[in-house]
């Protein structure tokens, strides 16, 4: 409690209860149910307002502990109906009891709160009258979005009001062609038309894109009968200045990103100034897409290849970046090199991995882009949302199923691509007095994945589409099956000796793939020469046979750490991330690695938690400790090759070994234990064999998308565990609360 502060509130607002109001909230941060933040926040509105009503402060602290909790805003209409869901608190009595004294103190209707909201710190964005007492609108930290029929809407704390504004308007801009002003280096943009829609050469890019993907004889049939997503994806982001290509894992996004780079430089006549590039929310994600770019870009057809102007060009685009790196980002501090005053230099920017973009940061990209700029944003809508703030990607694609293309896009697609979509596809909405939303005309989703075909794949759609019977289905098929053939593995309820049998290797029906085999290496450490057993006061040269003998060794490591990696739900508790970093570290030391449960060891494997520029790793890197080369007493966190980890600029030559990339513990300050990571953490990487733990409560962070993206990391097998039984039917049921005001801005309909 922070009595001190409470004692300093105003006379009159002490009259109004309002001192009770926030020593309550202390007492709930104390208890850890809300955050201290979260408190601070609501007793500042209470001593900036001195008539506040007495359930203001209870109000702007839920708006603010929701925030940090991912939504953007608050949607008051049944708000108290889903407290409970929104706050997750703990189901202790204590907690429940303040829960619903809480739900108590909150209006149902609008008339209530109206009168709770009415405030000199709450700006209200309609054009209805400021309220009494308004003196700054400009400064207020809270805005209330009204709508003139059901009056108070949503709360917004002013930073996710103006991100919201500004990612709606960003995106509704590229695709309407608005303030378009095409510098002398761009060539293939879509000029607007007088009446707003874009204008584009539809033969050249029917005749480009025909080249692109090419139909043989023996797909033919099969393609007269299924629309080519792909192809469909390439002409809708050729034709106007934004594209969003949303599908689930192996749809391939990347593979048609290859072609619409392809594609754009064509049709700007492979001019080398064409500046395009490619970002990413983490390095891990950035690292990955220029990797699997160059694949792809090794994939196009031979025609395209043997035009060598245009596969030097493709050849000639830069590997990608993190958008915090594009962006300018400096370490402690909001404010990016890159805005609307100083915009990227570039034409093109294809983003991968957009589902993991905040609502902060896409407002901040799109600030940034130049008008005359293409956006494409590569992603799956159904994966979990970005950890901070927002549901960008889910918004933007809500209807992406549906298609929702008018008439004249449809007529676009027929002439650009040469078949007609079925008219499932068109927009069906209320008649031709609604036009179809113009930000689907942007949107592509791909439905076929190329990767996913058995067990996982289909549990991944059951997941996905929440089909309890095709679930049932699949359990069944699972029962049948012989443990030699299984893909998936299945425990409800589990007890920790099977997540430790499991996550050792030693049980399931892929045995041998879990950290046994990482311990089995750490135990085969070679023998260190001499030279190197300690520190050495000048940087020795490293005797090459013994160098890539350690190089081998360090592989073997990185090899057995990126087949396996054990994903939870939550951070805390027996079944979350610190329990099984506990359950694995105990395994290793039962076989007798010297391992602490403390600090540094060889072998400890390691997430890098915070970027760090200078030295060149990023947030979510995984790596693992060992004794260096030259030094055997000193341990180096391994970084994979494909990481974005690279050397520190002015490292010493002992500092950089040459072949490795891997960087001192002492230097490394932000990582944390990772044999096990949360879900969310694990997006955008994936492994041969996920094993995929749920806690022992119920909680709303148990979602389809949750076990979507768990089960989505797994390419050849999947394990589940969970102590309490029906964990994961609960799981299924549950869809992520997000509550964001984007889809309304976006589509004009309502969603919370
Ligand atoms: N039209 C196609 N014809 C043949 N192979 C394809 C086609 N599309 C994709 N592929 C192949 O499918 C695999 C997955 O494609 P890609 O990596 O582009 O998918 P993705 O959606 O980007 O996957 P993820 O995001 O999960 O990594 C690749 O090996 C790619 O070559």
């Amino acid at each position: 409690m922070n009595p001190a502060t409470v004692h300093a509130l105003p006379q009159d607002a002490a009259r109004s209860g309002v001192p009770h109001t926030i020593e309550r909230l202390w007492q709930w941060a104390d208890a850890g149910w809300l955050r201290r933040m979260d408190a601070a926040f609501a007793q500042w509105v209470a001593a900036a307002d001195p008539h506040c009503h007495a359930s203001l402060p209870l109000v702007v602290a839920i708006l603010s502990a929701l925030e940090g909790r991912g939504h953007s805003c608050v949607a008051l209409p049944g708000l108290q109906a889903q407290l409970a869901a929104l706050l997750d608190w703990p189901i202790d009595q204590q907690a429940q009891a303040a829960l619903a004294w809480l739900k108590l103190q909150l209006p149902v209707h609008a008339d209530g709160w109206q009168a709770v909201l009415r405030s000199p710190v709450i700006e209200t964005a309609t054009a209805a009258p400021p309220p009494a007492g308004h003196v700054d609108v400009a400064a207020a930290p809270m805005v209330l979005v009204s709508s003139a029929v059901h009056g108070p809407a949503r709360l917004y704390l002013r930073r996710y009001y103006q991100f919201e504004q500004s990612t709606a308007q960003g995106l509704l801009g590229r695709v309407h062609g608005a303030a378009l002003q095409a510098p002398a280096t761009t060539a293939c943009l879509p000029l607007p038309a007088a009446d707003g829609a874009p204008e584009v050469d539809t033969a050249r890019i029917a005749q480009i894109l025909a080249q692109l993907f090419p139909v043989d004889a023996a797909s033919a049939d099969q393609a007269a009968a299924a629309p080519n997503w792909q192809k469909i994806a390439c002409a809708l982001a050729l034709r106007q200045r934004l594209g969003v290509i949303t599908g689930g894992p192996g749809t391939g996004k990347t593979y048609t990103a290859a072609r619409l780079m392809a594609a754009a430089l064509a049709l700007a006549g492979h001019r080398a100034d064409l500046r395009i590039r490619l970002a990413a929310p983490t390095g891990k994600a950035a690292a990955r897409l220029s990797e699997s770019l160059q694949l792809a870009l090794q994939e196009l057809p031979a025609a395209i290849l043997a035009d060598q102007a245009l596969h030097q060009a493709l050849l000639r685009i830069p590997a990608a970046r993190t958008l915090h790196s594009l962006l300018g980002a400096s370490p402690g501090t909001r404010a990016l090199r890159h805005n609307a005053a100083n915009p990227l230099a570039l034409d093109w920017l294809i983003v991968d991995e957009a589902s993991m973009v905040d609502l902060e940061m896409m407002a901040n990209l799109l600030q940034a882009l130049p008008p005359h700029a293409h956006l494409v944003l590569l992603g799956d809508k159904d994966q979990l949302d970005s950890v901070e703030a927002g549901a960008v990607l889910g918004d933007v694609c809500e209807g992406a199923q549906q298609g929702h293309y008018s008439a004249a896009t449809m007529d676009y697609l027929e002439r650009s691509c040469g078949e007609r979509l079925p008219s499932e596809y068109g927009y069906q909405g209320a008649g031709a007095a609604q036009a179809a939303p113009a930000l689907s005309q942007a949107i592509a989703m791909l439905r076929v994945s190329r990767r996913f075909g058995g067990m996982i794949g289909q549990l991944a759609l059951a997941v996905q589409t929440n089909d309890a019977q095709r679930m049932g289905a699949l359990m069944a098929q699972l029962q049948q099956q012989s443990s030699a053939q299984r893909a998936v593995f299945w425990k409800e309820p589990a007890t920790a000796q099977d997540a430790q049998a499991l996550a050792w290797g030693a049980d399931g029906p892929h045995a041998a793939s879990g950290y046994a085999e990482l311990a089995r290496h750490l135990q085969a450490m070679p023998a260190w020469p001499a030279a190197y057993q300690r520190p050495s006061t000048s940087a020795p040269d490293i005797e090459p046979a013994w160098q890539a003998r350690h190089a081998h060794w360090v592989q073997q490591l990185l090899d057995a750490l990126a087949h396996f990696r054990i994903l939870c739900a939550t951070r805390q508790g027996p079944w979350g991330v610190e329990g099984m970093n506990d359950l694995v570290i105990q395994s290793l030391r039962e076989y007798g690695l010297p391992v602490k449960s403390q600090g540094w060891f060889a072998g400890r494997v390691v997430m890098v938690t915070r970027n760090d520029a200078a030295l060149g790793i990023f947030n979510g890197d995984v790596g693992i400790a060992l004794p260096a080369a030259h030094n055997r007493q000193q341990l180096r966190v391994y970084f994979p090759q494909a990481s974005t980890a690279q050397p520190a600029p002015g490292a010493a030559a002992a500092e950089a070994e040459q072949t490795m990339r891997s960087i001192a513990v002492s230097r490394l300050q932000h990582a944390q234990t990772a044999f096990a990571m949360t879900v969310h953490k694990s997006q955008g990487s994936e492994f041969a064999h996920v094993m995929l733990c749920l806690p022992a409560y119920e909680s709303p962070l148990l979602t389809r998308e949750l076990l979507y993206t768990g089960l989505t990391r797994a390419k050849k097998h999947f394990s589940y565990v969970s102590p309490r039984v029906g964990a994961w039917q609960q799981a299924m049921g549950q869809s992520t609360l997000r509550t964001s005001g984007l889809v309304d801005l976006l589509y004009g309909t309502a969603r919370s």
